[in-house]
Formats: C-alpha cells, structure tokens, sequence
C-alpha cells in the first residue's frame, strides 16, 4: 500500500492507497517540534484502530511546505517503516513544465494540486486551495504551470482581525451568512469574510481569465473550501482530497 503525507502549515493529511483506491484519510495537527518516534506513537495508533500494520506500507510519497518537518518524517520512514520516501520537489517528474521564475520556489502542494487538476479536466484551469494560505494556480491548456497568487488564509486574517480590535470577538463558526447587511457584530464579521472572500476569489479568477483571453476550469480545495464554494459562482467543483490524488498520480509517475 502507498502512504501519502501532505503536510501544510496547519495540517498534516496522511492518505493510505490500496492500488489507486483512498481507502483511510487522516488528519493530524502539523508540529514543527515532532520527533519521528513521536510520529510514529501516532501513525501506529491510527493504524492499529483499522488493523493496518508497517509492513503493509511498501511506498511513501510526501509533499510538504514546512521544511523543519520533513527530516524527522524521513527518519520515521526510515527506522519504522524501512522505505524510502519519494519527495515531491527538484528532481521528480511531475510531467508538468513549471513555468515559474525559480521552479524550486513552488510550494510542493501547489504542484501536487496542479497535476491532479489536470487530470481531471485536461484543460486551462485554476485552483484554489484554500489551505493556511489561500492559493491560486494557473494550469494552461497544455498542462503547463503557469504561476498564480497567494493570499492570507481565512482563518490567519480572521485571527489578525481578532487579535488588533479589541471589540472584536474571535470568529468561530463560518456559516452561510444570511445577508450582507449585519446587524450585529457576528453577522457582520461573518458577512464580511465570507463574501469577502467570495468575491476575492471571484475577482482573481476574472482577471486570469482577462489576462490570458479565455476561460478557465475551476476547483478548490482546502480546509474551508466547502464554505466558500455555496457563495462563490466562479468555483465549479470541490475536491476536499485532490492534494492526496495528486500525490498517487506523482508517485505513478515516478515508479
Ligand atoms: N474540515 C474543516 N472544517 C473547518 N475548518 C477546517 C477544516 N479543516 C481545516 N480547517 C481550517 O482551515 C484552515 C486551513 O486548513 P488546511 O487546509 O488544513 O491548511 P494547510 O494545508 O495549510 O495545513 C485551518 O486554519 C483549519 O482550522
Ligand atoms: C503558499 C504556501 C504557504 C501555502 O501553504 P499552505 O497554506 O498549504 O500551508 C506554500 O505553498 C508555500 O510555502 N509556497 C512557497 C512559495 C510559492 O509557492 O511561491
Ligand atoms: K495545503
């Protein structure tokens, strides 16, 4: 079986792959400070609730954007599970031309994305992963990477808003607000972020579109994806394990 571990600066997302099947999806608190035999209390104990054991994982794939992290998830790769991981950076192939100033400044889960969006639509297409930051990537028509944009997450400008007004209270729950007209503070934090996001959204795929005189497929991903989409006419589908998809897809393509 494969393990795929997608680690973001706020989760770490383990995916266990039975042939192309995701048949477990974990989600663990991402902790810089982790040591790989703590890594692996948790790991085994997760296993051990479905009766997987070690040696059934025989392939790691990793993607990840916190660098102080992937030593110690090597180390527990190396001494618990005896396999070598394949990480996603210089020196995979990917399949895709990355067509970034620095190719090695791209954040992993930024191409793992892209690749498994390709795949799905075969197409000009943008993602949105709305992740500790929200990202955008542009895939061309050809299944080039193309760039994008990076923007304060949801829950970082949230926590900024909280944390410098004091009347402010810290925004706890996102639902659908009813109206962009708040009568209370609630609502009209609430309004604010979820149309302002939705409209952030709207506003930068709109100007993919003018910059590059066509339209683009759309999805997103990312922990409060599922929020912003009922709002947001321009995202066209949610796929909450795309990052996993793409990181089988990588695997496949480097084995
Ligand atoms: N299932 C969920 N429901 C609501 N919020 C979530 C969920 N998963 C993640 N979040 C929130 O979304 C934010 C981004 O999460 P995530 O996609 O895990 O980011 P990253 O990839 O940067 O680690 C986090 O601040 C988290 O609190
Ligand atoms: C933009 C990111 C911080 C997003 O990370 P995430 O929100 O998924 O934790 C990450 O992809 C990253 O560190 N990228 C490097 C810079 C770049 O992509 O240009
Ligand atoms: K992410």
């Amino acid at each position: 079986m494969l393990l795929a571990i997608d680690i973001g600066n706020t989760h770490t997302v383990l995916g266990l792959f039975k042939d192309k099947e995701l048949i477990y999806e974990w989600r663990l608190r991402t902790n810089i400070d982790i040591t790989e035999d703590e890594w692996a209390i948790y790991i085994h104990d997760l296993f051990k609730m479905e009766k997987i054991n070690f040696g059934r994982i025989k392939h790691v794939i990793i993607s990840c954007v916190v660098p102080p992290v992937l030593h110690a998830v090597e180390q527990f790769c190396d001494k618990y599970l005896r396999v070598k991981p394949l990480v996603v950076g210089p020196g995979i192939k990917t399949g895709m031309p990355i067509l970034y100033e620095n190719p090695r400044e791209v954040g992993a889960d930024r191409i793992v994305n892209a690749v498994a969006a390709y795949e799905i639509y075969r197409d000009a297409t943008v993602v949105i992963d709305f992740g500790t930051a929200t990202t955008f990537d542009y895939i061309s028509e050809k299944g080039e990477y193309l760039g994008g944009a990076i923007c304060p997450g949801i829950l970082i400008s949230c926590e900024a808003l909280f944390q410098k007004a004091s009347k402010l209270p810290r925004p706890q729950i996102f639902v659908r607000p009813k109206s962009v007209l708040g009568k209370n503070t609630m609502d009209s934090m609430n309004a604010g972020i979820i149309f302002g996001y939705a409209g952030l959204v709207e506003g930068i795929v709109r100007r993919f579109e003018e910059e590059m005189n066509r339209r683009v497929r759309t999805i997103a991903t990312g922990g409060l994806a599922s929020v912003i989409a009922p709002v947001c006419k321009v995202i066209e589908k949610v796929e909450p394990n795309l990052t996993l998809m793409g990181l089988r897809i990588l695997f496949e393509r480097n084995s």
